[in-house]
This record gives structure tokens, sequence and C-alpha cells, in this order.
């Protein structure tokens, strides 16, 4: 077991929008940060729509999830903080002398003087198709999650699922894919409205009261080559040839750091993360950011865990240093940028 007796300013658990912008800003704040994500790489839920267009961040141009992400990556780098990647948080402990223990699966141990809680609905695994020897395929045409669109082109492509993603999905693909079919066990969609017109207008063939019964292979090559499909009103069965199978049957959530944590994780002034019932009291030191965090007005988009990771960071460094300034400075005052604003503008004048 290893002992990480140094003593971040802050440290922050989730390496999403909220946690990458808030370490950004506690780079600019100068104080000395660490980021931990359970995930082989940084970027969150974006991880989940790489090739979706994103449309409504302030001042970016429509920009996919995963253009975005580098991005955002690349800002969170930019006042060097300490990145650590596949490791869980299992809890968070409040010190005698004030400060925090986070403790990790591995059994290591990180020391902190204020935390930001950026887990956003905890740790998603996709739910998995439940066909016995099912997961064999998701090396060859089952696919969770859709890291390339260009990999559709011109196939025939099964959708299993009826929320934003499976219609989003199918809303992508129909002007690539040959044929795009979705099948949805009930007929009532639950995608935003614009997006279910856009699917019932389109040429995707939707086959509501019908799931994924069986998954028919070319055993030599472990591929799909063909799903059964019952229908659940009058039990018939039937068979697609496909190319691609897609599942998009939500995720399973560990949030389980809030339930392990000893300290109330409930934050000051009507702040408070949600789902925790644990106390009213607040804990100075520790604070929420992202979708975990719950306020009036909350905006579970990007934008919103922006607005709560510099609220977040500004709160961290008041608790460490009380006569800071309470907000933020603009971003062109701070030393670190002097150089590059007087090459830019160098640039601009000539
Ligand atoms: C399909 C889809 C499409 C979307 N489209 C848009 C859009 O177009 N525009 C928009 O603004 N928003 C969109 N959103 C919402 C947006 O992605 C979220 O609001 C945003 O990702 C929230 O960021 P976050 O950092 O709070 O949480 P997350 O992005 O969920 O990041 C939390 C991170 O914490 C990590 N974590 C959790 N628990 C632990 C633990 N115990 N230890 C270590 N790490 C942990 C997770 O692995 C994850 O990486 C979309 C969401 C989905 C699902």
């Amino acid at each position: 077991m290893t002992m990480h007796q140094e003593y971040y300013d802050v440290t922050i658990i989730g390496g999403g929008p909220a946690g990458l912008y808030s370490a950004f800003y506690s780079g600019l704040r100068e104080m000395k940060t660490k980021i931990i994500e359970y995930q082989p790489q940084l970027g969150g839920k974006v991880q989940i729509y790489p090739e979706k267009m994103v449309w409504d961040v302030g001042g970016l141009p429509p920009t996919t999830g995963a253009q975005l992400m580098d991005n955002l990556v690349q800002q969170a780098l930019t006042f060097d903080p300490t990145i650590v990647l596949n490791e869980k948080v299992t809890s968070i402990t409040r010190m005698e002398d004030g400060s925090f223990r986070i403790d990790t699966a591995s059994g290591e141990k990180h020391y902190s003087k204020t935390v930001i809680v950026a887990v956003g609905s905890g740790i998603l695994k996709p739910m998995k198709l439940p066909i016995e020897g099912a997961d064999r395929y998701e090396l060859t045409n089952l696919h969770y999650t859709v890291t390339s669109l260009q990999h559709f082109k011109d196939k025939t492509v099964v959708i299993s699922g009826g929320g934003n993603s499976a219609i989003d999905w199918a809303n992508a693909l129909d002007s690539i894919a040959k044929k795009v079919y979705l099948s949805y066990r009930k007929e009532e969609l639950k995608g935003h409205e614009a997006q279910v017109t856009q699917l019932l207008d389109g040429p995707t063939e939707c086959l509501f009261h019908t799931s994924i019964t069986n998954l028919i292979a070319n055993k030599q090559q472990d591929i799909i080559s063909e799903v059964e499909l019952t229908n659940h009103l009058d039990n018939t069965i039937s068979h697609i040839k496909v190319d691609d199978v897609i599942i998009n049957h939500g995720f399973d959530r560990d949030a389980s750091l809030l339930d392990n944590s000893t300290v109330p994780i409930t934050l000051k002034d009507d702040y408070f993360i949600q789902g925790n019932a644990l106390s009213e009291s607040t804990v100075e030191g520790l604070y929420g950011a992202g979708d975990i965090l719950y306020h009036e007005g909350k905006l579970n988009l990007i934008a919103g865990a922006f607005q709560d990771a510099a609220n977040a960071v500004n709160r961290a460094k008041r608790f460490i240093q009380p006569d800071a300034a309470a907000n933020g400075m603009v971003s062109s005052h701070n030393d670190m940028f002097k150089e590059r604003n007087k090459q830019l503008i160098q640039e601009l004048v000539q």
C-alpha cells in the first residue's frame, strides 16, 4: 500500500467536464491540484457520445464530443495538475486537523486540504443485453457506444432501446447506414420531442413492442449475422439480417462513494449533493460540482458544470486562504498568461 502523504490544496474526484474545469480554475487560483478518475481516460460521460455534435456550449461552434473532451483536457492540464487514472475513490474522511483523507479501491490514500466531488451520476457501466454469451460479440459487431459513425457506413444496423441515446443514434445513422431498425419493447419513446419527431418522420424502421431475444452468429468469425425479435403483443418471432447491433438500455450507476464516506456530503448554502440523506450539516472544505450537485436553477449540462466548478474552486480557495478574493479574476489577469497574452497581442497588431 502506498501512502500519498503529500498534501494537495484541492483534490477533485471525477474527470468529467466539472472535474476538468475545476482543475483549470484551481490552477488559475494558484492551488496545488489533483484529479482522481475511475476510468482509464478523462472526459466523463462525454465518453459515451464522442461522435455526437454538441451545439450548446457557449462560444463554441458545433463540436463533436471527442473534440470537446480534447479541448477540456488540454485546458485542464494548463497548470499541470496531478492526474490519477484507473482509481475508484471509495470514501472521504475528515481528519482531526480538518484536512481530508481520500481512500481508493486499490488501497491508496490521498491527502488534501479541500475536496471537490465531481462524480456526475457515479461510475457508469452500460446495461448489457440479457442474452447469455452476448459478450463475446463485443469485440466484433455488438456495441454499447458509438465511437465511429464511419464504421456504420452502408451497414444494416439494429438499435435496441427507446431513450435519448437510441433515438439520437438512429437519427445520426439514418443517412449513413444502409438501413436502421429501432427495436423498442414499448411504444412511447422517451426522447426529446424534436428528436422523436425526426425519428418518426425519417427512414428508420421502428419496431415497437419488440425485444432482441436471440443472436444468430456466423460461428467462424464470431459475428452476429441475424437478430431474433419477439413481439410482446402477439408473441410472434421475426428475424433481421444485420451487420451491427447497438444496445442503448441505459447505465448501471455505482454511487457507493456517497454512502461509504464518513463525512456527510452536504454542501453549504442550500447546495447539496443529490441522493444524500446522511445529514443536514455542512462540511467546510468539501464542495461539489457538475451533475452530482443539485440546487435551484441547476443545469445538468456542460455549461452548468462549468459554473459549479468555478463556484466550488472559489469556495475551496477561501477555505484555505480566508483573505483571498471571493471570486476569481478574469483569466487574462493571470500571471501565467502574461507571456502568451503579449504574444497574441503582437500577432494581432502585426
Ligand atoms: C447521451 C448524452 C448526451 C449529452 N449531450 C449533451 C449536450 O449535447 N450538451 C450538454 O451540455 N450536455 C450533454 N449531456 C450532459 C453532459 O454530458 C453532463 O451534464 C456532463 O458530462 C456532466 O459532467 P460531470 O463532470 O458533472 O459528470 P460526468 O461527465 O458524469 O463525469 C463524472 C466522472 O466521475 C468519475 N467518477 C464517478 N465516481 C467516481 C469514483 N468513485 N472515483 C473516481 N471517479 C469517479 C466518472 O468515471 C466520470 O468520469 C449529455 C449526456 C448524455 C448522457
